[in-house]
């Protein structure tokens, strides 16, 4: 097999005390890869890591097989999008998009800087400065700066963290652009609904460790039977429970006080189509019926704790 445009090995990265990436080992080729963890789990300490912006404190971490941290010449092959806004306030796109091509040294950076902002579908000529444009629009022109010198790895910190759903297709179907150019585009993101639209492989962090790794239908999957638990509500509690169990529905149940039952069940999906016609069938009342696991956080929690 070729060599892999990014190789993270074994990397580890200490704050002072604190562990924000532990033993980190992932390989990424062309294509859109999507980073997906909550929010502190060190998606960003992993990007910065990658355009060499941060050293590991342990491991290596090897882009187009060279160091980011040691070979500069590097910086011409990557191009990063950042979290943060607000860096070209007074400038017009076009201007800002220049200076970076000029950073690069490129031959004719306001040629480069067209072409970007072309890719992106922005209006080269427009006038106004950006602190005039809409959030998916500066969006696109810090893409356009990071895509103006052609790098080979473009990586993209929450680009769609504030858009709309209009603008978020646009940028999927832009990285889909890039990715299938060749180029290895790598996007962050906290929301698993967003990462399934790339369609894309998913590399899940969580608690600065790698929780999970594969296809998006594969990391949907795995979210999806993993163990839930909910609570429900009934005036025939022992009842209900019991029934529950009985169908293999529920792989295990408490009955607490008068009406509340909780249910432990790994297939969710068929915990959900049964409950009603068995509540009907004991003529059984079902009150409340809530899930108490259902938020990201606990999802990353369980993909951690199977490693
Ligand atoms: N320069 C720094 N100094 C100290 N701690 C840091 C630094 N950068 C990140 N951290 C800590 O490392 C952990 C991982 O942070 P990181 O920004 O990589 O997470 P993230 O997944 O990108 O989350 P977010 O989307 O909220 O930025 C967090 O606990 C954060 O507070």
């Amino acid at each position: 097999m070729s060599e892999p445009m990014i190789a993270v090995e074994d990397v580890t990265k200490f704050f002072g005390d604190l562990v924000a990436v532990s033993e980190v080992s992932f390989h990424v080729g062309p294509g859109v890869t999507a980073l997906l963890g909550p929010n502190g789990a060190g998606k960003s300490t992993v990007l910065r890591m990658l355009c060499g912006l941060t050293a590991p404190s342990r491991g290596t971490v090897r882009v187009l097989g060279r160091d980011p941290r040691r070979d500069h010449t590097l910086s011409r092959h990557i191009g990063l999008v950042p979290q943060q806004d607000g860096l070209f306030e007074g400038r017009t796109a076009l201007e800002f998009v220049r200076l970076a091509a000029e950073l690069h040294g490129l031959d004719d950076p306001d040629g480069a800087a067209r072409r970007a902002l072309g890719t992106v579908e922005l209006d080269s000529d427009d006038h106004r400065h950006v602190a005039t444009y809409s959030k998916g629009m500066r969006q696109r022109v810090k893409i356009a700066q990071a895509i103006v010198h052609d790098p080979h790895v473009i990586v993209l910190d929450e680009p769609l963290t504030g858009l709309d759903p209009r603008q978020r297709l646009h940028m999927v179907a832009l990285f889909h652009q890039l990715g299938d150019a060749g180029r290895c585009v790598v996007v962050s993101s906290h929301v698993l609904e967003e990462v399934e639209r790339f369609g894309s492989r998913v590399l899940v962090v969580a608690h600065g460790r790698l929780a999970a790794e594969g296809d998006f239908r594969e990391i949907r999957a795995l979210m999806d039977d993993r163990p839930h638990r909910l609570r429900l509500r009934t005036d025939r509690p022992r009842e209900l429970a019991g029934a529950l169990l009985a169908a293999g529905t529920a792989m295990a149940v408490r009955v607490e006080g008068d009406d509340l039952v909780l249910v432990d069940t790994t297939d969710i999906a068929a915990f959900r189509r049964a409950v009603a016609p068995t509540a009907r069938e004991l003529g059984a009342h079902l009150r409340e019926l809530h899930g108490l696991d259902d938020d990201l956080e606990s999802v990353f929690r369980y993909l951690v704790s199977r490693r």
